[in-house]
């Protein structure tokens, strides 16, 4: 099959600046059959904003909105910023509203468990979302799929390839690319005498690691052909699929007029299926005819799609989910680390220390050194606490009505895991806006791990989301962090270039967010390192 050869990761802002809505609502609002249709809807959306249950419970008091647009002007530009000022206004349980939408926000620990995971049974559902879920994924793949027996389905073959047992069987794969990561950095640099956009390198691990679980494959390098297309595919669909991002998701009648997202959906539909649905093809057919094929997802779906009544449609796009679902995340938490850490010369010199104390410098960490390497671990969890790709996560949805405490959450009512404000609660993380890893000095278990306690206060942060929903990628997306991360601090000294200070405000994204593009030094710690990726000889 061919790929594009497309190298825009470079510039990963192409389609426009990503924190602007993609709706031009001056487009629909010149069109005359709007203004009926909106008075109709602005008399329903009344009704709607004082639903009660039987007993006269309200829905959750929170911001009143527009008529038709409910709040959607409020959360353009970094919504978490708001849905933070909102939630510190009307507390940790409130509702908005977004065209005939209801989204409640949960802003406190107690309170997602409370919904999500003991009442996974009504809140694990997903809104089938115009953009995303109908156009995207044509109501396929397990991450937009409401909650129905296609969605176990998908859910079980998933966790097949994700679970513990299958992340331990290609850990190794892991532990190479990583390597691989590093070594492709030390070169691009020169050995520290250039700086470097990490940016690529971050993406194309993630993306090898992806294509080693889902089709058995890897690219070369950089400048591979797939690699520009897949980080190409994963922008677009951040940038075409936000939550709370597009208009026309939330104002049906929008849906029957001209409409650039549904172009857009329909066009990223296509490449899903060409680039991802092409892929398993070649696959099926290297297969009959009796070619040897590592075994990956790509091959458990093809040798059980009949016993598990999977089409080419099915296959394809849980394929893309993974691809999507699992490389512009880890990429992000690499990304966002690598921006924050040249800010920090003293937390990198203790990370140093601890690394030359325990690991040393003939080799570099691997899985098993995490334990004993609290003060790295720690780092890698306050990157994901200041910088979780997804803060709005992937919404759930209210599958029956439900009252709680007293408020009345409706049938259908979209659920937002606020988990900026409970990544940013004072009472829980003093001193909140500092990147301070000391704060998980003491946690010493994976985040997976983590998500079980009974206690949800003494979760490490909400990045996974919760529930029977939550990401099914937290051991492989916790171990390749890891390796990465690890060994980037193991291996380089990171500076910020004296005249190109690193944005951390500023983020590239919709639905999930990675730092816009920049450049960093990497100084090799000493020439050992050099010896160790085998791009030297040990002295005799
Ligand atoms: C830093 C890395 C990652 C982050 C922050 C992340 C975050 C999330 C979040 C917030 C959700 C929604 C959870 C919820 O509904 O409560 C999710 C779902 C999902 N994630 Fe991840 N993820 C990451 C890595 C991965 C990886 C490596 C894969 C591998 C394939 C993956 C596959 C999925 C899938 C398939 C779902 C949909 C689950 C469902 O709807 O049942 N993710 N992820």
């Amino acid at each position: 099959m061919e790929f594009e050869s497309n190298n825009s990761y470079y510039t990963p802002l192409g389609d426009g600046p990503s924190t602007v809505p993609n709706n031009s609502f001056i487009t629909y609002a010149a069109l005359g059959a709007a203004t009926l249709a909106a008075l109709y809807l602005s008399f329903k959306l009344l009704d709607r904003r004082s639903l009660v249950d039987k007993e006269g419970n309200n829905i959750p008091a929170g911001p009143k909105g527009f008529p038709i647009l409910g709040s959607f002007f409020s959360l353009t530009q970094y919504p978490e910023v708001t849905l933070d000022q909102w939630a510190k206004k009307f507390g940790d349980l409130y509702s908005l509203w977004l065209g005939n939408q209801l989204f409640v926000i949960v802003s406190s620990p107690e309170i997602v468990k409370d919904l999500i995971v003991t009442n996974g049974a009504v809140f694990s559902s997903r809104k089938e979302m115009y953009v995303k879920s109908q156009t995207v994924f044509v109501g396929r793949g397990i991450t937009a799929t409401p909650y129905n027996d296609r969605w176990r389905k998908h859910r079980r073959i998933a966790s097949t390839w994700l679970n513990q047992r299958a992340v331990d069987s290609y850990t190794n794969i892991l532990d190479s690319e990583a390597t691989v990561l590093i070594k492709a950095m030390y070169q691009e640099s020169r050995g520290g005498q250039v700086p470097i956009n990490p940016q690529p390198h971050a993406g194309r691990a993630s993306l090898n690691n992806m294509l080693s679980i889902v089709f058995g494959t890897r690219t070369g390098s950089i400048y591979h052909p797939l690699v520009g297309q897949a980080l190409k595919i994963s922008r677009e669909f951040m940038n075409v699929t936000g939550p709370m991002s597009n208009l026309v998701d939330f104002v049906p009648f929008l849906q029957n007029l001209p409409n650039p997202m549904r172009q857009r959906g329909e066009k990223l539909h296509q490449k899903l299926v060409d680039t991802y649905g092409g892929m398993i093809k070649d696959i099926d057919s290297r297969m009959q005819m009796g070619e040897g094929v590592p075994d990956c997802l790509a091959k458990t779906m093809i040798e059980s799609k009949n016993e598990e009544e999977m089409d080419d449609l099915d296959m394809a796009i849980l394929a893309s989910a993974f691809m999507i679902g699992g490389v512009e995340t880890t990429a992000a938490i690499m990304q966002w680390f690598s921006a924050l850490i040249p800010a920090y010369p003293e937390i990198q010199k203790r990370a140093h220390e601890e690394l030359d104390r325990v690991v040393g410098r003939d080799r570099m960490p691997t899985v098993d050194d995490e334990k004993n390497l609290p003060f790295c671990h720690a780092i890698v969890k306050e990157v994901e606490r200041c910088h979780n790709p997804f803060w709005l996560g992937t919404p759930h949805v209210a599958s029956d009505d439900f009252t709680y405490k007293g408020n009345f959450i409706p049938k259908g009512t979209v659920v937002v895991l606020n988990t900026f404000t409970m990544h940013h609660d004072p009472t829980r993380h003093a001193n909140p806006d500092k990147f301070d890893p000391e704060r998980y000095i003491r946690d010493n278990l994976t985040s997976a791990e983590s998500a079980n306690l009974a206690d949800p206060y003494e979760r490490d942060h909400w990045m996974f989301g919760a529930g029977r929903r939550i990401c099914p990628g937290m051991i492989v997306a916790e171990r390749e962090i890891w390796l990465t991360i690890s060994r980037m601090l193991w291996a380089f000294t990171m500076e910020a270039l004296p005249n190109e200070p690193i944005d951390l405000k500023e983020y590239d994204g919709l639905s999930g967010r990675s730092p816009v593009p920049f450049r960093v030094n990497l100084i090799p710690r000493d020439n050992k390192v050099a010896q160790v990726l085998a791009l030297e000889e040990a002295p005799a």
